[in-house]
């Protein structure tokens, strides 16, 4: 028995918690000598040294996106990953040996099929893949991608951006940041020593070695056109490498962002090719469908000054970024005709663009006669400060679809962050979800939480994360949305309407899908820090995914001080409501022990309404910890209060191996999980990679098979969130909505003023709901729509 973290309370509670610690991450390839950074004589030597680097970095690239990917391919689809009959088992439960018991069903078999008809079939697929010695692609699955992630607080951020942000902010997909030519770039010019985005780059450099600190420490354009989709102004190299030591100096919590290396994004490849996959088709990924460019100004001013020795690296190898830039050429300043067909290669404007690349590189020079001040000719001045750069306004909107192209056919939530819109794609029929960001709070630019998780989404690709399709522009022009895969349940929704808890078979399906996700961006090295059962979404297939990304970061080693005010309260780790700033990939896991409490028993497992309250919640029930069982607790900020001692784990109580009176049971190996995830000490609490491996999975019941996971009636024919609030007593849900309603008053409607009074008009709890169409229904004349919406909006304030 681990002598840890509950030595203290009752032995018969705490069987064996000896937490697995051989789960360390797998490092990268590269090491750190590989990629340091070229410091002197930038210009003279950087571009050689870069290209020496790139065909180097590119090889390992491409031979680990061929690796990690060749599994996710495969899991991406709409089976399990590693299935190869389709049948959606998935090969995560390996090497049973268990005896064939009562099941139920749909539940796996011992074997990892789900005991249907093609159980032999699946046997052989998957059984002897692992006699084979063949991993499932989702355990062998290695960190890869770095998405661009603000990494700092988002107060922190904007008080650092608000002499450089402007009010307008692009998003853009790396490859389409890549894409384009030095005067087309309206996004974000760099210089080698003008960093966009807050980083502090000598801090930078204590990442481990990973693809992420490859491009981190290379060409830092590069990097810092991806580092920062937000446009800027420009200072000069020195004024604003002056202004960044400052900064640097201001800011305590300093937080870095590992750049990505952009060859290994699949945003190199298409989105509709196999490269989208995260294959690379005959050494090119090409990004049709990401030729557009998503944007959410009409104009921005930026520096002409350009640079993107993207270009060259992309052409060079013949990845997608190929592609990309051709496609991405539309509007550029070099009067390539703009098609307006984003999805549509143009094969001679690639060849075209190309050749002016070629040129660029060769000759050292910006390719546009017009961009005086190309990046080369200001580093190769002796004198590197430039005179003020130029202005131009560049048309930002160029290859965005318009929200226009999608038919709204409800809202299916709101949260804080943004609107959800159920939708159709009016040219492919398909459904889809549309988030809509929410902007208006968002005086200074674009909501960074909305630019984090664009970035994130954008960049992964799992089968356990929702799916970022693109991102559109609506009408306005100032209103962002991405375009999401739909999915119809929510967890949280779904348990409202559910009677039963899921079963222990059902629980495993959907933990094993939760900790496959979160196993994934913590190989990524990405916290979600709001996990919890509204951001979990479930389709009619049985397939969890993970969404709302709006406070995920990234993270590395050594860790740096992140806020502590994340994560929901109920599903916050006590590391976090005790204060520590420098927490990891453990306060998702606690979380998920949450989660899994959850499911079992359709009732939150903490629901504290304070920050003291919900610590003294999970006191209450896992005992109050103490220096034995969590070395370091007594001098944690937040332990400066005498908490009441609870001497004992109430755990097993709530969820008995046995019970006649309907609480839900769990097995004793369940129990040990849960317990494990639920582990004050964030450094005994259990990972992802290890609970995949839990013993739990492997006793039967087994997890059901997401085919025969239960399906439930759509809930987009209404409101998710009015009907929580109609049912849930849930307080913070309830504070929740006063918030929205208020906001509501403010906001602007999606489609029009009479969506806007639509959208009202559902938030509204019945009563006010039929006063308001009461209301609007003897409204009349040509202004209907404004009467319509000045009448809900009147009736609106008073449940304000
Ligand atoms: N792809 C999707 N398909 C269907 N429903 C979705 C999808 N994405 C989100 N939702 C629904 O919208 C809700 C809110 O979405 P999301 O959590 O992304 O927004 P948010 O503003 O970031 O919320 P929060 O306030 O929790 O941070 C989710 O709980 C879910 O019910």
């Amino acid at each position: 028995m681990a002598a840890g973290r509950y030595g203290v309370f009752h032995d018969t509670e705490f069987a064996d918690r000896e937490p697995n610690y051989d789960t360390a991450r797998q490092d990268s390839a590269y090491s750190k000598d590989e990629y340091d950074p070229v410091r002197t004589d930038r210009w003279l030597h950087v571009r050689e040294l870069r290209e020496r680097d790139r065909g180097r970095v590119r090889h390992k690239d491409i031979k680990e996106r061929e690796v990690v990917n060749s599994g996710y391919r495969t899991s991406s689809s709409r089976s399990d990953p590693g299935n190869s009959d389709g049948s959606g088992r998935g090969p995560r439960i390996c090497g049973y040996s268990v005896r064939i018991m009562e099941r139920e069903p749909g539940e796996l078999s011992t074997d990892g099929s789900d005991g249907a008809d093609s159980e032999s079939q699946v046997k052989n697929n998957v059984v002897s893949k692992l006699e084979n010695g063949t991993e499932s692609p989702l355990l062998t699955r290695k960190r890869k991608f770095s998405p661009i992630v603000w990494d700092r607080d988002d107060k922190e951020v904007k008080d650092l951006w608000k002499s450089r942000i402007l009010t307008t902010t692009t998003i853009c997909r790396p490859t389409q940041l890549l894409a384009k030519s030095d005067s087309q770039l309206p996004y974000v010019v760099p210089d080698e020593d003008v960093r966009i985005s807050p980083v502090k780059r000598g801090r930078s450099q204590d990442l481990p070695t990973s693809p992420l600190r490859t491009s981190a420490e290379h060409g830092s354009a590069e990097n810092a056109l991806c580092e920062s989709p937000v446009n800027m102004r420009y200072s000069s190299p020195q004024k604003l490498q002056q202004s960044e030591d400052k900064e640097q100096e201001q800011l305590e919590d300093e937080d870095y962002i590992p750049t990505r290396n952009i060859s290994a994004s699949r945003w190199a490849g298409d989105a509709n090719s196999p490269a989208d996959e995260g294959e690379i088709s005959d050494g090119e990924a090409v990004p049709k469908k990401w030729g557009r460019v998503p944007l959410t100004a009409l104009e921005t001013r930026v520096n002409k000054r350009s640079y993107s020795p993207e270009l060259g690296e992309l052409k060079g190898e013949g990845s997608g970024g190929a592609k990309a830039r051709s496609l991405d050429s539309e509007g550029s300043m070099h009067s390539r005709s703009s098609s307006g067909n984003c999805g549509v290669e143009n094969i001679s404007e690639k060849e075209e663009y190309m050749e002016m690349d070629a040129e660029h590189i060769s000759n050292g020079t910006n390719f546009s006669k017009s961009d005086t001040n190309s990046h080369d000719e200001n580093y190769s001045d002796e004198t590197p400060e430039p005179p003020d750069p130029p202005k131009r306004t560049v048309n930002m909107l160029q290859g965005c679809r318009s929200v226009d192209e999608f038919e709204r056919l409800n809202k299916i939530d709101e949260g804080t962050y943004g609107v959800v819109y159920r939708a159709k794609d009016r040219k492919t029929g398909e459904i889809v979800a549309l988030k809509k960001v929410k902007m208006e709070k968002e005086r200074e630019g674009f909501p960074l939480t909305s630019l984090r998780e664009i970035n994130i989404l954008l960049s992964f690709h799992h089968p356990s994360i929702v799916d970022v399709k693109e991102v559109v522009v609506g009408n306005n022009l100032d209103s962002i949305f991405m375009v999401m895969e739909y999915m119809e349940h929510d967890l949280k929704g779904l348990m409202e309407t559910m009677k039963q808890p899921f079963s222990q078979s059902e629980v495993k399906c959907l933990i094993l899908q939760l900790l496959e996700g979160i196993k994934y961006l913590h190989d990524n090295w990405v916290l979600h820090r709001d996990l919890k059962t509204s951001n979990l979404l479930l389709n009619n297939q049985g397939e969890l995914k993970i969404c709302d990304f709006g406070l995920a970061r990234q993270y590395g080693s050594p860790l740096k001080p992140y806020t502590h005010l994340v994560v929901t309260l109920w599903y916050r780790a006590p590391e976090l409501l005790l204060g520590v700033k420098q927490y990891s990939t453990a306060i998702d896991m606690w979380s998920l022990g949450c989660i899994m409490a959850e499911l079992l028993s359709k009732e939150s497992l903490f629901n504290g309404k304070t920050e003291i309250d919900q610590l003294d919640k999970i006191f209450r029930i896992l005992g109050t910890p103490n220096e034995t069982i969590w070395p370091g607790f007594s001098k944690l900020p937040g332990v400066k209060v005498n908490f009441v001692k609870h001497r004992y784990n109430q755990l097993r109580k709530k969820f008995p191996a046995t019970s006649f009176t309907g609480t839900p049971v769990l097995s004793d190996a369940g129990f040990d999980l849960l317990n494990r995830l639920l582990t004050y000490d964030p450094e005994k609490r259990i990972t992802a990679e290890a609970a995949l491996k839990h013993d739990w999975f492997q006793e039967v019941p087994l997890p059901k098979s997401k085919e025969f996971m239960p399906t439930f009636p759509a809930q987009h024919a209404q409101d998710r969130r009015m009907r929580r609030i109609m049912r849930s007593p849930d307080p913070l849900e309830e504070q929740r909505r006063k918030e929205l309603q208020q906001a509501e008053l403010g906001a602007g409607g999606l489609f029009g003023i009479a969506d806007n009074w639509t959208e009202k008009a559902i938030l509204l709890p019945p009563v006010e709901m039929i006063h308001c169409w009461l209301t609007t229904f003897f409204s009349y004349g040509d202004h209907l729509g404004c009467i319509l919406a000045l009448s809900s909006a009147q009736v609106l304030k008073p449940a304000g």
